[in-house]
């Protein structure tokens, strides 16, 4: 891999384009791909993703366009920074167009959709012989685009494959952690978007820091427990990935998934919420998926099931809080 690489980013909404920036920025050849080819000629010409990250200036080594061949030429590097719900299609139609040698990398966070299977997962299945990298952890994109002090992970069970990741996205104000526990990474990236709607629920009904305090710590030993059976290890979830990212979408509201929560807490239906949002809330399809993969381990997620009974079964959000509170008391455990 060469000191300048050439990258492909393919997705063009607000993490594709910061991550592109970023990229640029540090010398990389980057081709961000989107697939709205107006939106693609508009940014070319602009300098700018006026849609995604209006503020945030294009360097002069991003290059935007809705060719995708053209993006995947030559790419050492294949960078996924889809909704995941399109992933599974995008993959089985265009994986065989990827450069053979490249390093995929996804930036993306939740499940398969109806199966549950992890991000990596659905690449090994489409790209067997490429070395997978996951990046995650607690980073807004407008931040990382704007350069604002910034740390996250990159997964990878290949440990040559997430150093040079790490070698190519590090800079001066955003740190990288390589880690093997792709696994748990996933897992964390995937389910705390579930639980920031929680807690945008809870923020949004008024029930004040202490509730909050306490979504995120509880929220924390569900995913720990699911963790521990699906084979991550346990200081995943206490580093950036896990608690780090966990805290960040939780409390700030530059989170879409917590927005989307205090809006149902305002008493807009789940379809009313997302189109108040206007841009991928992941929450919404890992909730889905996290109760498949509680039923799947046997393993009690309350709060993640919470969640999913106010998304799919109707119930009210101040009911579903409701059973939550009214739970045998137990011993705390994780
Ligand atoms: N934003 C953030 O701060 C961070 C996001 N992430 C993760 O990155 C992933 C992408 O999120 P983000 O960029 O924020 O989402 P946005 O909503 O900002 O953008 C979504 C992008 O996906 C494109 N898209 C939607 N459907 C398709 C499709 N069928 N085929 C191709 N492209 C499609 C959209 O194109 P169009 O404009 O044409 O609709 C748009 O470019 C998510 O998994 C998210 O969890 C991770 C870390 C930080
Ligand atoms: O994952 C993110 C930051 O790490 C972005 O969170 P939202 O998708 O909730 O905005």
């Amino acid at each position: 891999m060469s000191a300048q690489a050439s990258i492909a980013v393919l997705g063009a909404g607000s993490w594709g384009t910061a991550l592109g920036i970023v990229l640029a920025r540090n010398g990389h050849n980057v081709c961000l791909w989107a697939r709205d080819p107006g939106l693609a000629e508009r940014s070319q010409q602009d300098r700018v993703n006026a849609r995604y990250l209006p503020d945030c200036p294009f360097p002069e080594s991003l290059k935007i366009t809705a060719d995708l061949p053209l993006t995947l030429n030559a790419a050492e590097q294949v960078w996924l920074a889809l909704p995941t719900k399109v992933l599974a299609d995008f993959l089985s139609d265009h994986a065989s167009h990827f450069p053979v040698d490249a390093i995929v990398v996804n930036a993306s966070k939740g499940f398969e959709q109806g199966t549950g299977r992890q991000i990596s997962q659905m690449v090994a299945s489409c790209l067997p012989k490429h070395p997978f990298v996951a990046v995650s952890g607690p980073t807004f994109a407008h931040e990382v685009a704007t350069a604002k002090p910034s740390a996250i992970t990159v997964a990878s069970v290949q440990p040559q494959a997430a150093e040079c990741i790490a070698a190519t996205l590090r800079n001066h104000t955003l740190r990288t952690y390589p880690t093997e526990d792709v696994i748990g990474v996933e897992i964390a990236g995937g389910l705390k978007n579930v639980l920031a709607i929680a807690a945008g629920v809870a923020d949004g009904f008024g029930f004040g820091a202490n509730a909050r305090a306490a979504l995120i710590t509880r929220g924390l030993a569900e995913l720990m427990r699911l963790g521990g059976l699906a084979g991550a290890k346990p200081e995943t979830f206490m580093g950036l990935a896990g608690v780090g990212d966990l805290v960040l979408t939780c409390t700030d509201d530059q989170s879409r998934n917590r927005r989307f929560g205090l809006k149902l807490a305002q008493g807009y239906t789940r379809d009313e919420a997302v189109a108040a949002i206007g841009q991928a809330v992941e929450g919404i399809g890992a909730a889905a998926e996290g109760e498949r993969l509680a039923g799947r381990y046997q393993v009690d997620m309350p709060i993640v099931h919470a969640v999913y009974q106010v998304l799919y079964e109707g119930v009210l959000a101040r009911e579903a809080v409701s059973q939550i509170l009214a739970r045998e008391p137990r011993h705390q455990e994780v």
